[in-house]
């Protein structure tokens, strides 16, 4: 089976990358924040405790990880693997510091993943805002820390790290550059 190259999504919280990856098949990560209403454990995230995401770190499970408005976030590497061998493309969506991390590993001489960097970046400001806001699932704490790393994230983006950027003004242009991106320009397989 032909083994395609794993694709990283990244940008600003509320840029749309969840709502951008829902019809792909993303990566399961795991999280020590509390589940939202709606969202299903080992379907939105592995929804772990502190200890045992601290545990986990220790044993070397993840590829990437990160902490977050007081909650941990990483992908295990065996998420990667399972996937993988099911011929899936692998879309992972992580922020900043987990393309960093993602980076400094595609630089080792061992590293199997390899991936292709994606960056998904708001029309402006003010629109990441009101789409943050209009969300409704954040407190003014965390919609003002998100904020505050988005002006980051969107500053790493203009160092030239990833392979494409892609502007989500338009939801359905914005997908279909994605789609492109992600199958590269060979159709999904059925
Ligand atoms: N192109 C678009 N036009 C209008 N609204 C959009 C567009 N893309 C996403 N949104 C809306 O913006 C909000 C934020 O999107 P989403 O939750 O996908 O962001 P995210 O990047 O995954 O954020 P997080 O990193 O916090 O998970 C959602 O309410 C979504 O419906």
């Amino acid at each position: 089976m032909p083994q395609r190259r794993p694709v990283v999504i990244s940008g600003p919280s509320g840029a749309g990358k969840s709502t951008l990856c829902r019809t792909f098949a993303a990566t399961v990560s795991h999280t020590t924040r509390k589940v939202r209403p709606g969202e299903v454990d080992g379907v939105t995230y592995y929804y772990v405790s502190r200890e045992h995401f601290e545990s986990l770190i220790l044993k070397d499970t993840f590829v990437e990880f990160t902490e977050f408005n007081g909650n941990l976030y990483g992908t295990s590497k065996q998420t990667i693997i399972d996937q993988s061998s099911k011929g899936s493309i692998i879309v992972l969506d992580v922020e900043m510091e987990g393309v960093k991390q993602l980076k400094k590993e595609q630089l080792n001489s061992e590293s199997t993943i390899n991936p292709r960097f994606v960056f998904i970046k708001p029309p402006s400001f003010a629109v990441l805002e009101s789409r943050l806001r209009g969300r409704g699932t954040e407190d003014e704490t965390s919609v003002q820390s998100r904020l505050e790393r988005a002006r980051d994230e969107l500053e790493y983006a203009e160092t030239g790290v990833h392979d494409k950027i892609i502007l989500n003004e338009d939801l359905d242009k914005a997908f279909r550059e994605l789609e492109e991106f992600i199958f590269d320009g060979r159709a999904p397989e059925s």
